[in-house]
């Protein structure tokens, strides 16, 4: 099942802050879709997790540095989930760190693949500080801005401890966020949970990976879409639409306050 996201009609200030190819719609991806991609990606496409997660995890420091430029701070707080979503966080510090920002990473449940480890060692050579539980509420009081890399596409289910915990905390923070593919908490269908934590969680702003997840619908905010390696015979099987990337960029932002109708 496959959604249409199609951008509000243009304001005279939209249009002079986006290109047209910025604005086209975009299709969104199901979950299931979205993991059966990779597989195929993967399995028959010749490419490895590394390489894919290396490109996510550039496209989103680079939707870092046009949220938050340098010169609004440099203290950047990347929070990493045990999955792949948190690898992509772990690539985004090392070039967060390498653009001249001061990143530090909370990492509260590393996930078990030696990816991740190999990761950890190449941000720990960079002297960038993995924090410790006890301190991550003074971690969240001195950042400048945060990346939400906890869950992406496979997130399923009521919140677990110890993230029920870091979600409402982050939530309750005035630092503005980017979340990585999906603001964690949210069902990638249904949007935020109807109580508890992530039911107020709106981050300020989104980076979809590949194409946007149907709980955009429910999402207000900046929206980038990253992750610049489909091919169109990939995007042909999922009746997804090639993102039209400006020049080099490995981000493009697709609207504010994107609406999706379905
Ligand atoms: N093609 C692409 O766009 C690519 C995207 N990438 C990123 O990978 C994630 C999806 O990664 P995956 O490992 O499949 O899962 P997640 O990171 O979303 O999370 C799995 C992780 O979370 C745990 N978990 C799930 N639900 C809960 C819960 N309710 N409470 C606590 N913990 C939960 C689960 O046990 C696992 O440990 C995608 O979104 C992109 O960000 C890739 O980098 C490459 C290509
Ligand atoms: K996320």
């Amino acid at each position: 099942m496959f959604h249409s996201l199609f951008l509000k009609p243009f304001s005279f200030t939209t249009v002079r802050r986006y290109s047209k190819a910025a604005a086209m719609s975009l299709k969104a991806i199901s979950a299931q879709d979205a993991a059966s991609l990779d597989k195929d990606l993967m399995d028959m496409g010749g490419w490895s997790l590394d390489q894919l997660m290396e490109l996510a995890g550039l496209s989103v420091s680079q939707a870092v540095w046009r949220v938050h430029p340098v010169s609004k701070g440099k203290n950047v707080l990347v929070v990493c989930g045990p999955g792949n979503n948190g690898g992509d966080g772990l690539v985004a510090a090392r070039h967060l760190a390498q653009y001249g920002y001061k990143p530090s990473i909370y990492y509260p449940k590393q996930g078990k693949n030696e990816l991740y480890s190999r990761l950890r060692t190449q941000l720990e050579n960079l002297s960038i500080p993995f924090i410790t539980d006890s301190d991550f509420s003074a971690a969240l009081g001195e950042t400048s801005f945060l990346v939400d890399a906890i869950f992406g596409f496979s997130f399923g289910g009521p919140l677990r401890e110890p993230f029920g915990t870091i979600i409402s905390q982050i939530e309750a923070t005035k630092v503005p966020v980017l979340s990585v593919d999906a603001p964690s908490s949210w069902d990638i269908a249904s949007g935020p949970p109807k109580e508890g934590p992530g039911a107020g969680f709106m981050p300020t702003a989104l980076i979809s990976l590949t194409a946007p997840k149907p709980c955009v619908k429910f999402y207000s905010g900046r929206h980038f879409i990253g992750g610049r390696f489909l091919s169109p015979d990939i995007a042909q099987k999922y009746a997804l639409d090639l993102p039209k990337y400006p020049g080099i960029d490995q981000v493009m932002e697709v609207g504010v306050d994107a609406e999706a109708r379905f």
